[in-house]
């Protein structure tokens, strides 16, 4: 068995623009052509990213859209590319799952950006299934504005809060304490199972906590998704008898298949989990990381200055990742979809991703698909190969 040890990491939301099919996704009624994550947040501010653009950053940013960043483009020393998708789905599941080696084969179904939002006699099982008369909400929104705005009502009427995206994903908000936290959690878990046959991808827990003018998001989201419709990359790791860490997001995006090892945190505690995997994680194994904060509290806030920040953090952490990466090891970077700060709306946005590695000296892959990544991480461990796409290495 080879000893290889393979370190998958997705930034999520980082994209680098210039997605072919761009037009055909929107944030309200504006496609999402032109849309360019990373180069947008360069524009505005140069960013310092020694690191990852040592690697290829700012390289692959140019190759995917043209663009050209301020504080990026050094001479590429790692594997860079960069990876287009072909799931019909600009989400988080979609872009992870073709990455794991599962491109999305249907079409989710997404509700409306209308009010109401869900159809009514799914509104009347929602209310049946938490016990109260009616629900809040029933419309598309960005899960912070509609606490503020909803959040004292349903304290008063104990009705949960429940709205949608542009993403295929159902969410229900509910205070921690009047509402409670298990009751929400059984909720999702029953409106789950009315969705997912209606290929709704997830039905997410949003516990909140506060008074009203304060009330805040806890880090108690779960995420009820659907399982991916093929074998995974984690799948075929685990079957082969080697060890597989998820950190973060990746046990919920995967529902928990083909994982051994899970770590949750904040993206601070999630790096530092990385780092020691860096270090200790067995010899043939896959680790799998998703840091979400690029995405949940920067992209879809629309907060260029935050964003920015935590791309010049995680640039650090990349750098003790691959300080302690030794023969034999591959790391890549990559991302799951766009979520440009500078865009209008709150939605995610259709975009190209970076693909940087450490591990196989310099080398330009070019244009490669979202799925080739799962081929060359198997080729990589000296698994059987995994989904349709063509390794890279
Ligand atoms: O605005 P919040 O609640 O963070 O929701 C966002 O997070 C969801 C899951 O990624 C997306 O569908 C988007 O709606
Ligand atoms: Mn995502
Ligand atoms: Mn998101």
């Amino acid at each position: 068995m080879t000893q290889n040890r393979a370190f998958l990491i997705v930034m999520d939301s980082v994209g680098i623009g210039g997605a072919p099919d761009a037009a055909q996704f929107f944030n309200g009624t504006l496609p999402d052509s032109g849309a360019n994550t990373l180069g947008h947040i360069a524009q505005a501010r140069a960013l310092h990213m020694p690191h990852l653009d040592a690697l290829g950053l700012g390289a692959a940013l140019q190759l995917a859209s043209g663009a050209r960043a301020p504080g990026l483009g050094a001479t590429p020393q790692g594997i860079w590319g960069a990876a287009t998708e072909v799931s019909p789905g600009k989400d988080t599941p979609s872009g992870h799952w073709e990455i794991a080696g599962v491109p999305v084969p249907w079409d989710w179904h997404y509700f409306p950006d209308t009010r109401p939002s869900f159809p009514p006699d799914l509104s009347a099982r929602i209310a049946q299934a938490a016990g109260t008369e009616g629900i809040l909400g029933n419309e598309h929104a960005s899960g912070t504005e509609i606490i503020a705005r909803l959040g004292a009502q349903h304290l008063r009427t104990g009705w949960p809060i429940c709205y949608s995206s542009a993403d295929s994903v159902l969410q229900i908000a509910a205070h921690e304490d009047s509402f409670g936290l298990q009751r929400l959690y059984r909720l999702c878990q029953d409106v789950a199972a009315m969705v997912h046959p209606m290929r709704v991808g997830r039905v997410i827990a949003r516990p909140f906590t506060g008074a009203e003018g304060g009330f805040s998001r806890t880090g108690n989201r779960r995420d009820f998704a659907i399982a991916p419709p093929g074998q995974t990359i984690l799948d075929a790791a685990q079957a082969a008898g080697r060890q597989t860490y998820a950190v973060g997001k990746i046990g919920d995006i995967f529902s928990h298949r083909g994982i051994a090892q899970l770590h949750k945190g904040s993206d601070a505690v999630l790096a530092d989990h990385l780092i020691r995997l860096a270090d200790q994680a067995a010899p043939g194994s896959l680790t799998f990381a998703n840091f979400v904060e690029f995405d949940s509290l920067y992209g879809h806030r629309r907060d260029v200055e935050g964003y920015a920040a935590a791309l010049e953090w995680f640039d650090a952490v990349a750098g003790q990742v691959l300080a302690r990466l030794r023969p034999g090891d591959l790391a890549i970077f990559t991302a799951d979809h766009g979520n440009d700060p500078t865009w209008p709306g709150t939605d995610h946005t259709r975009e190209r991703v970076p693909v940087l590695g450490w591990g196989y000296g310099a080398r330009a892959i070019g244009q490669v698909g979202f799925a080739d990544i799962a081929a060359s991480v198997a080729a990589h461990l000296g698994l059987p190969p995994v989904g349709p796409g063509k390794a890279f290495l």
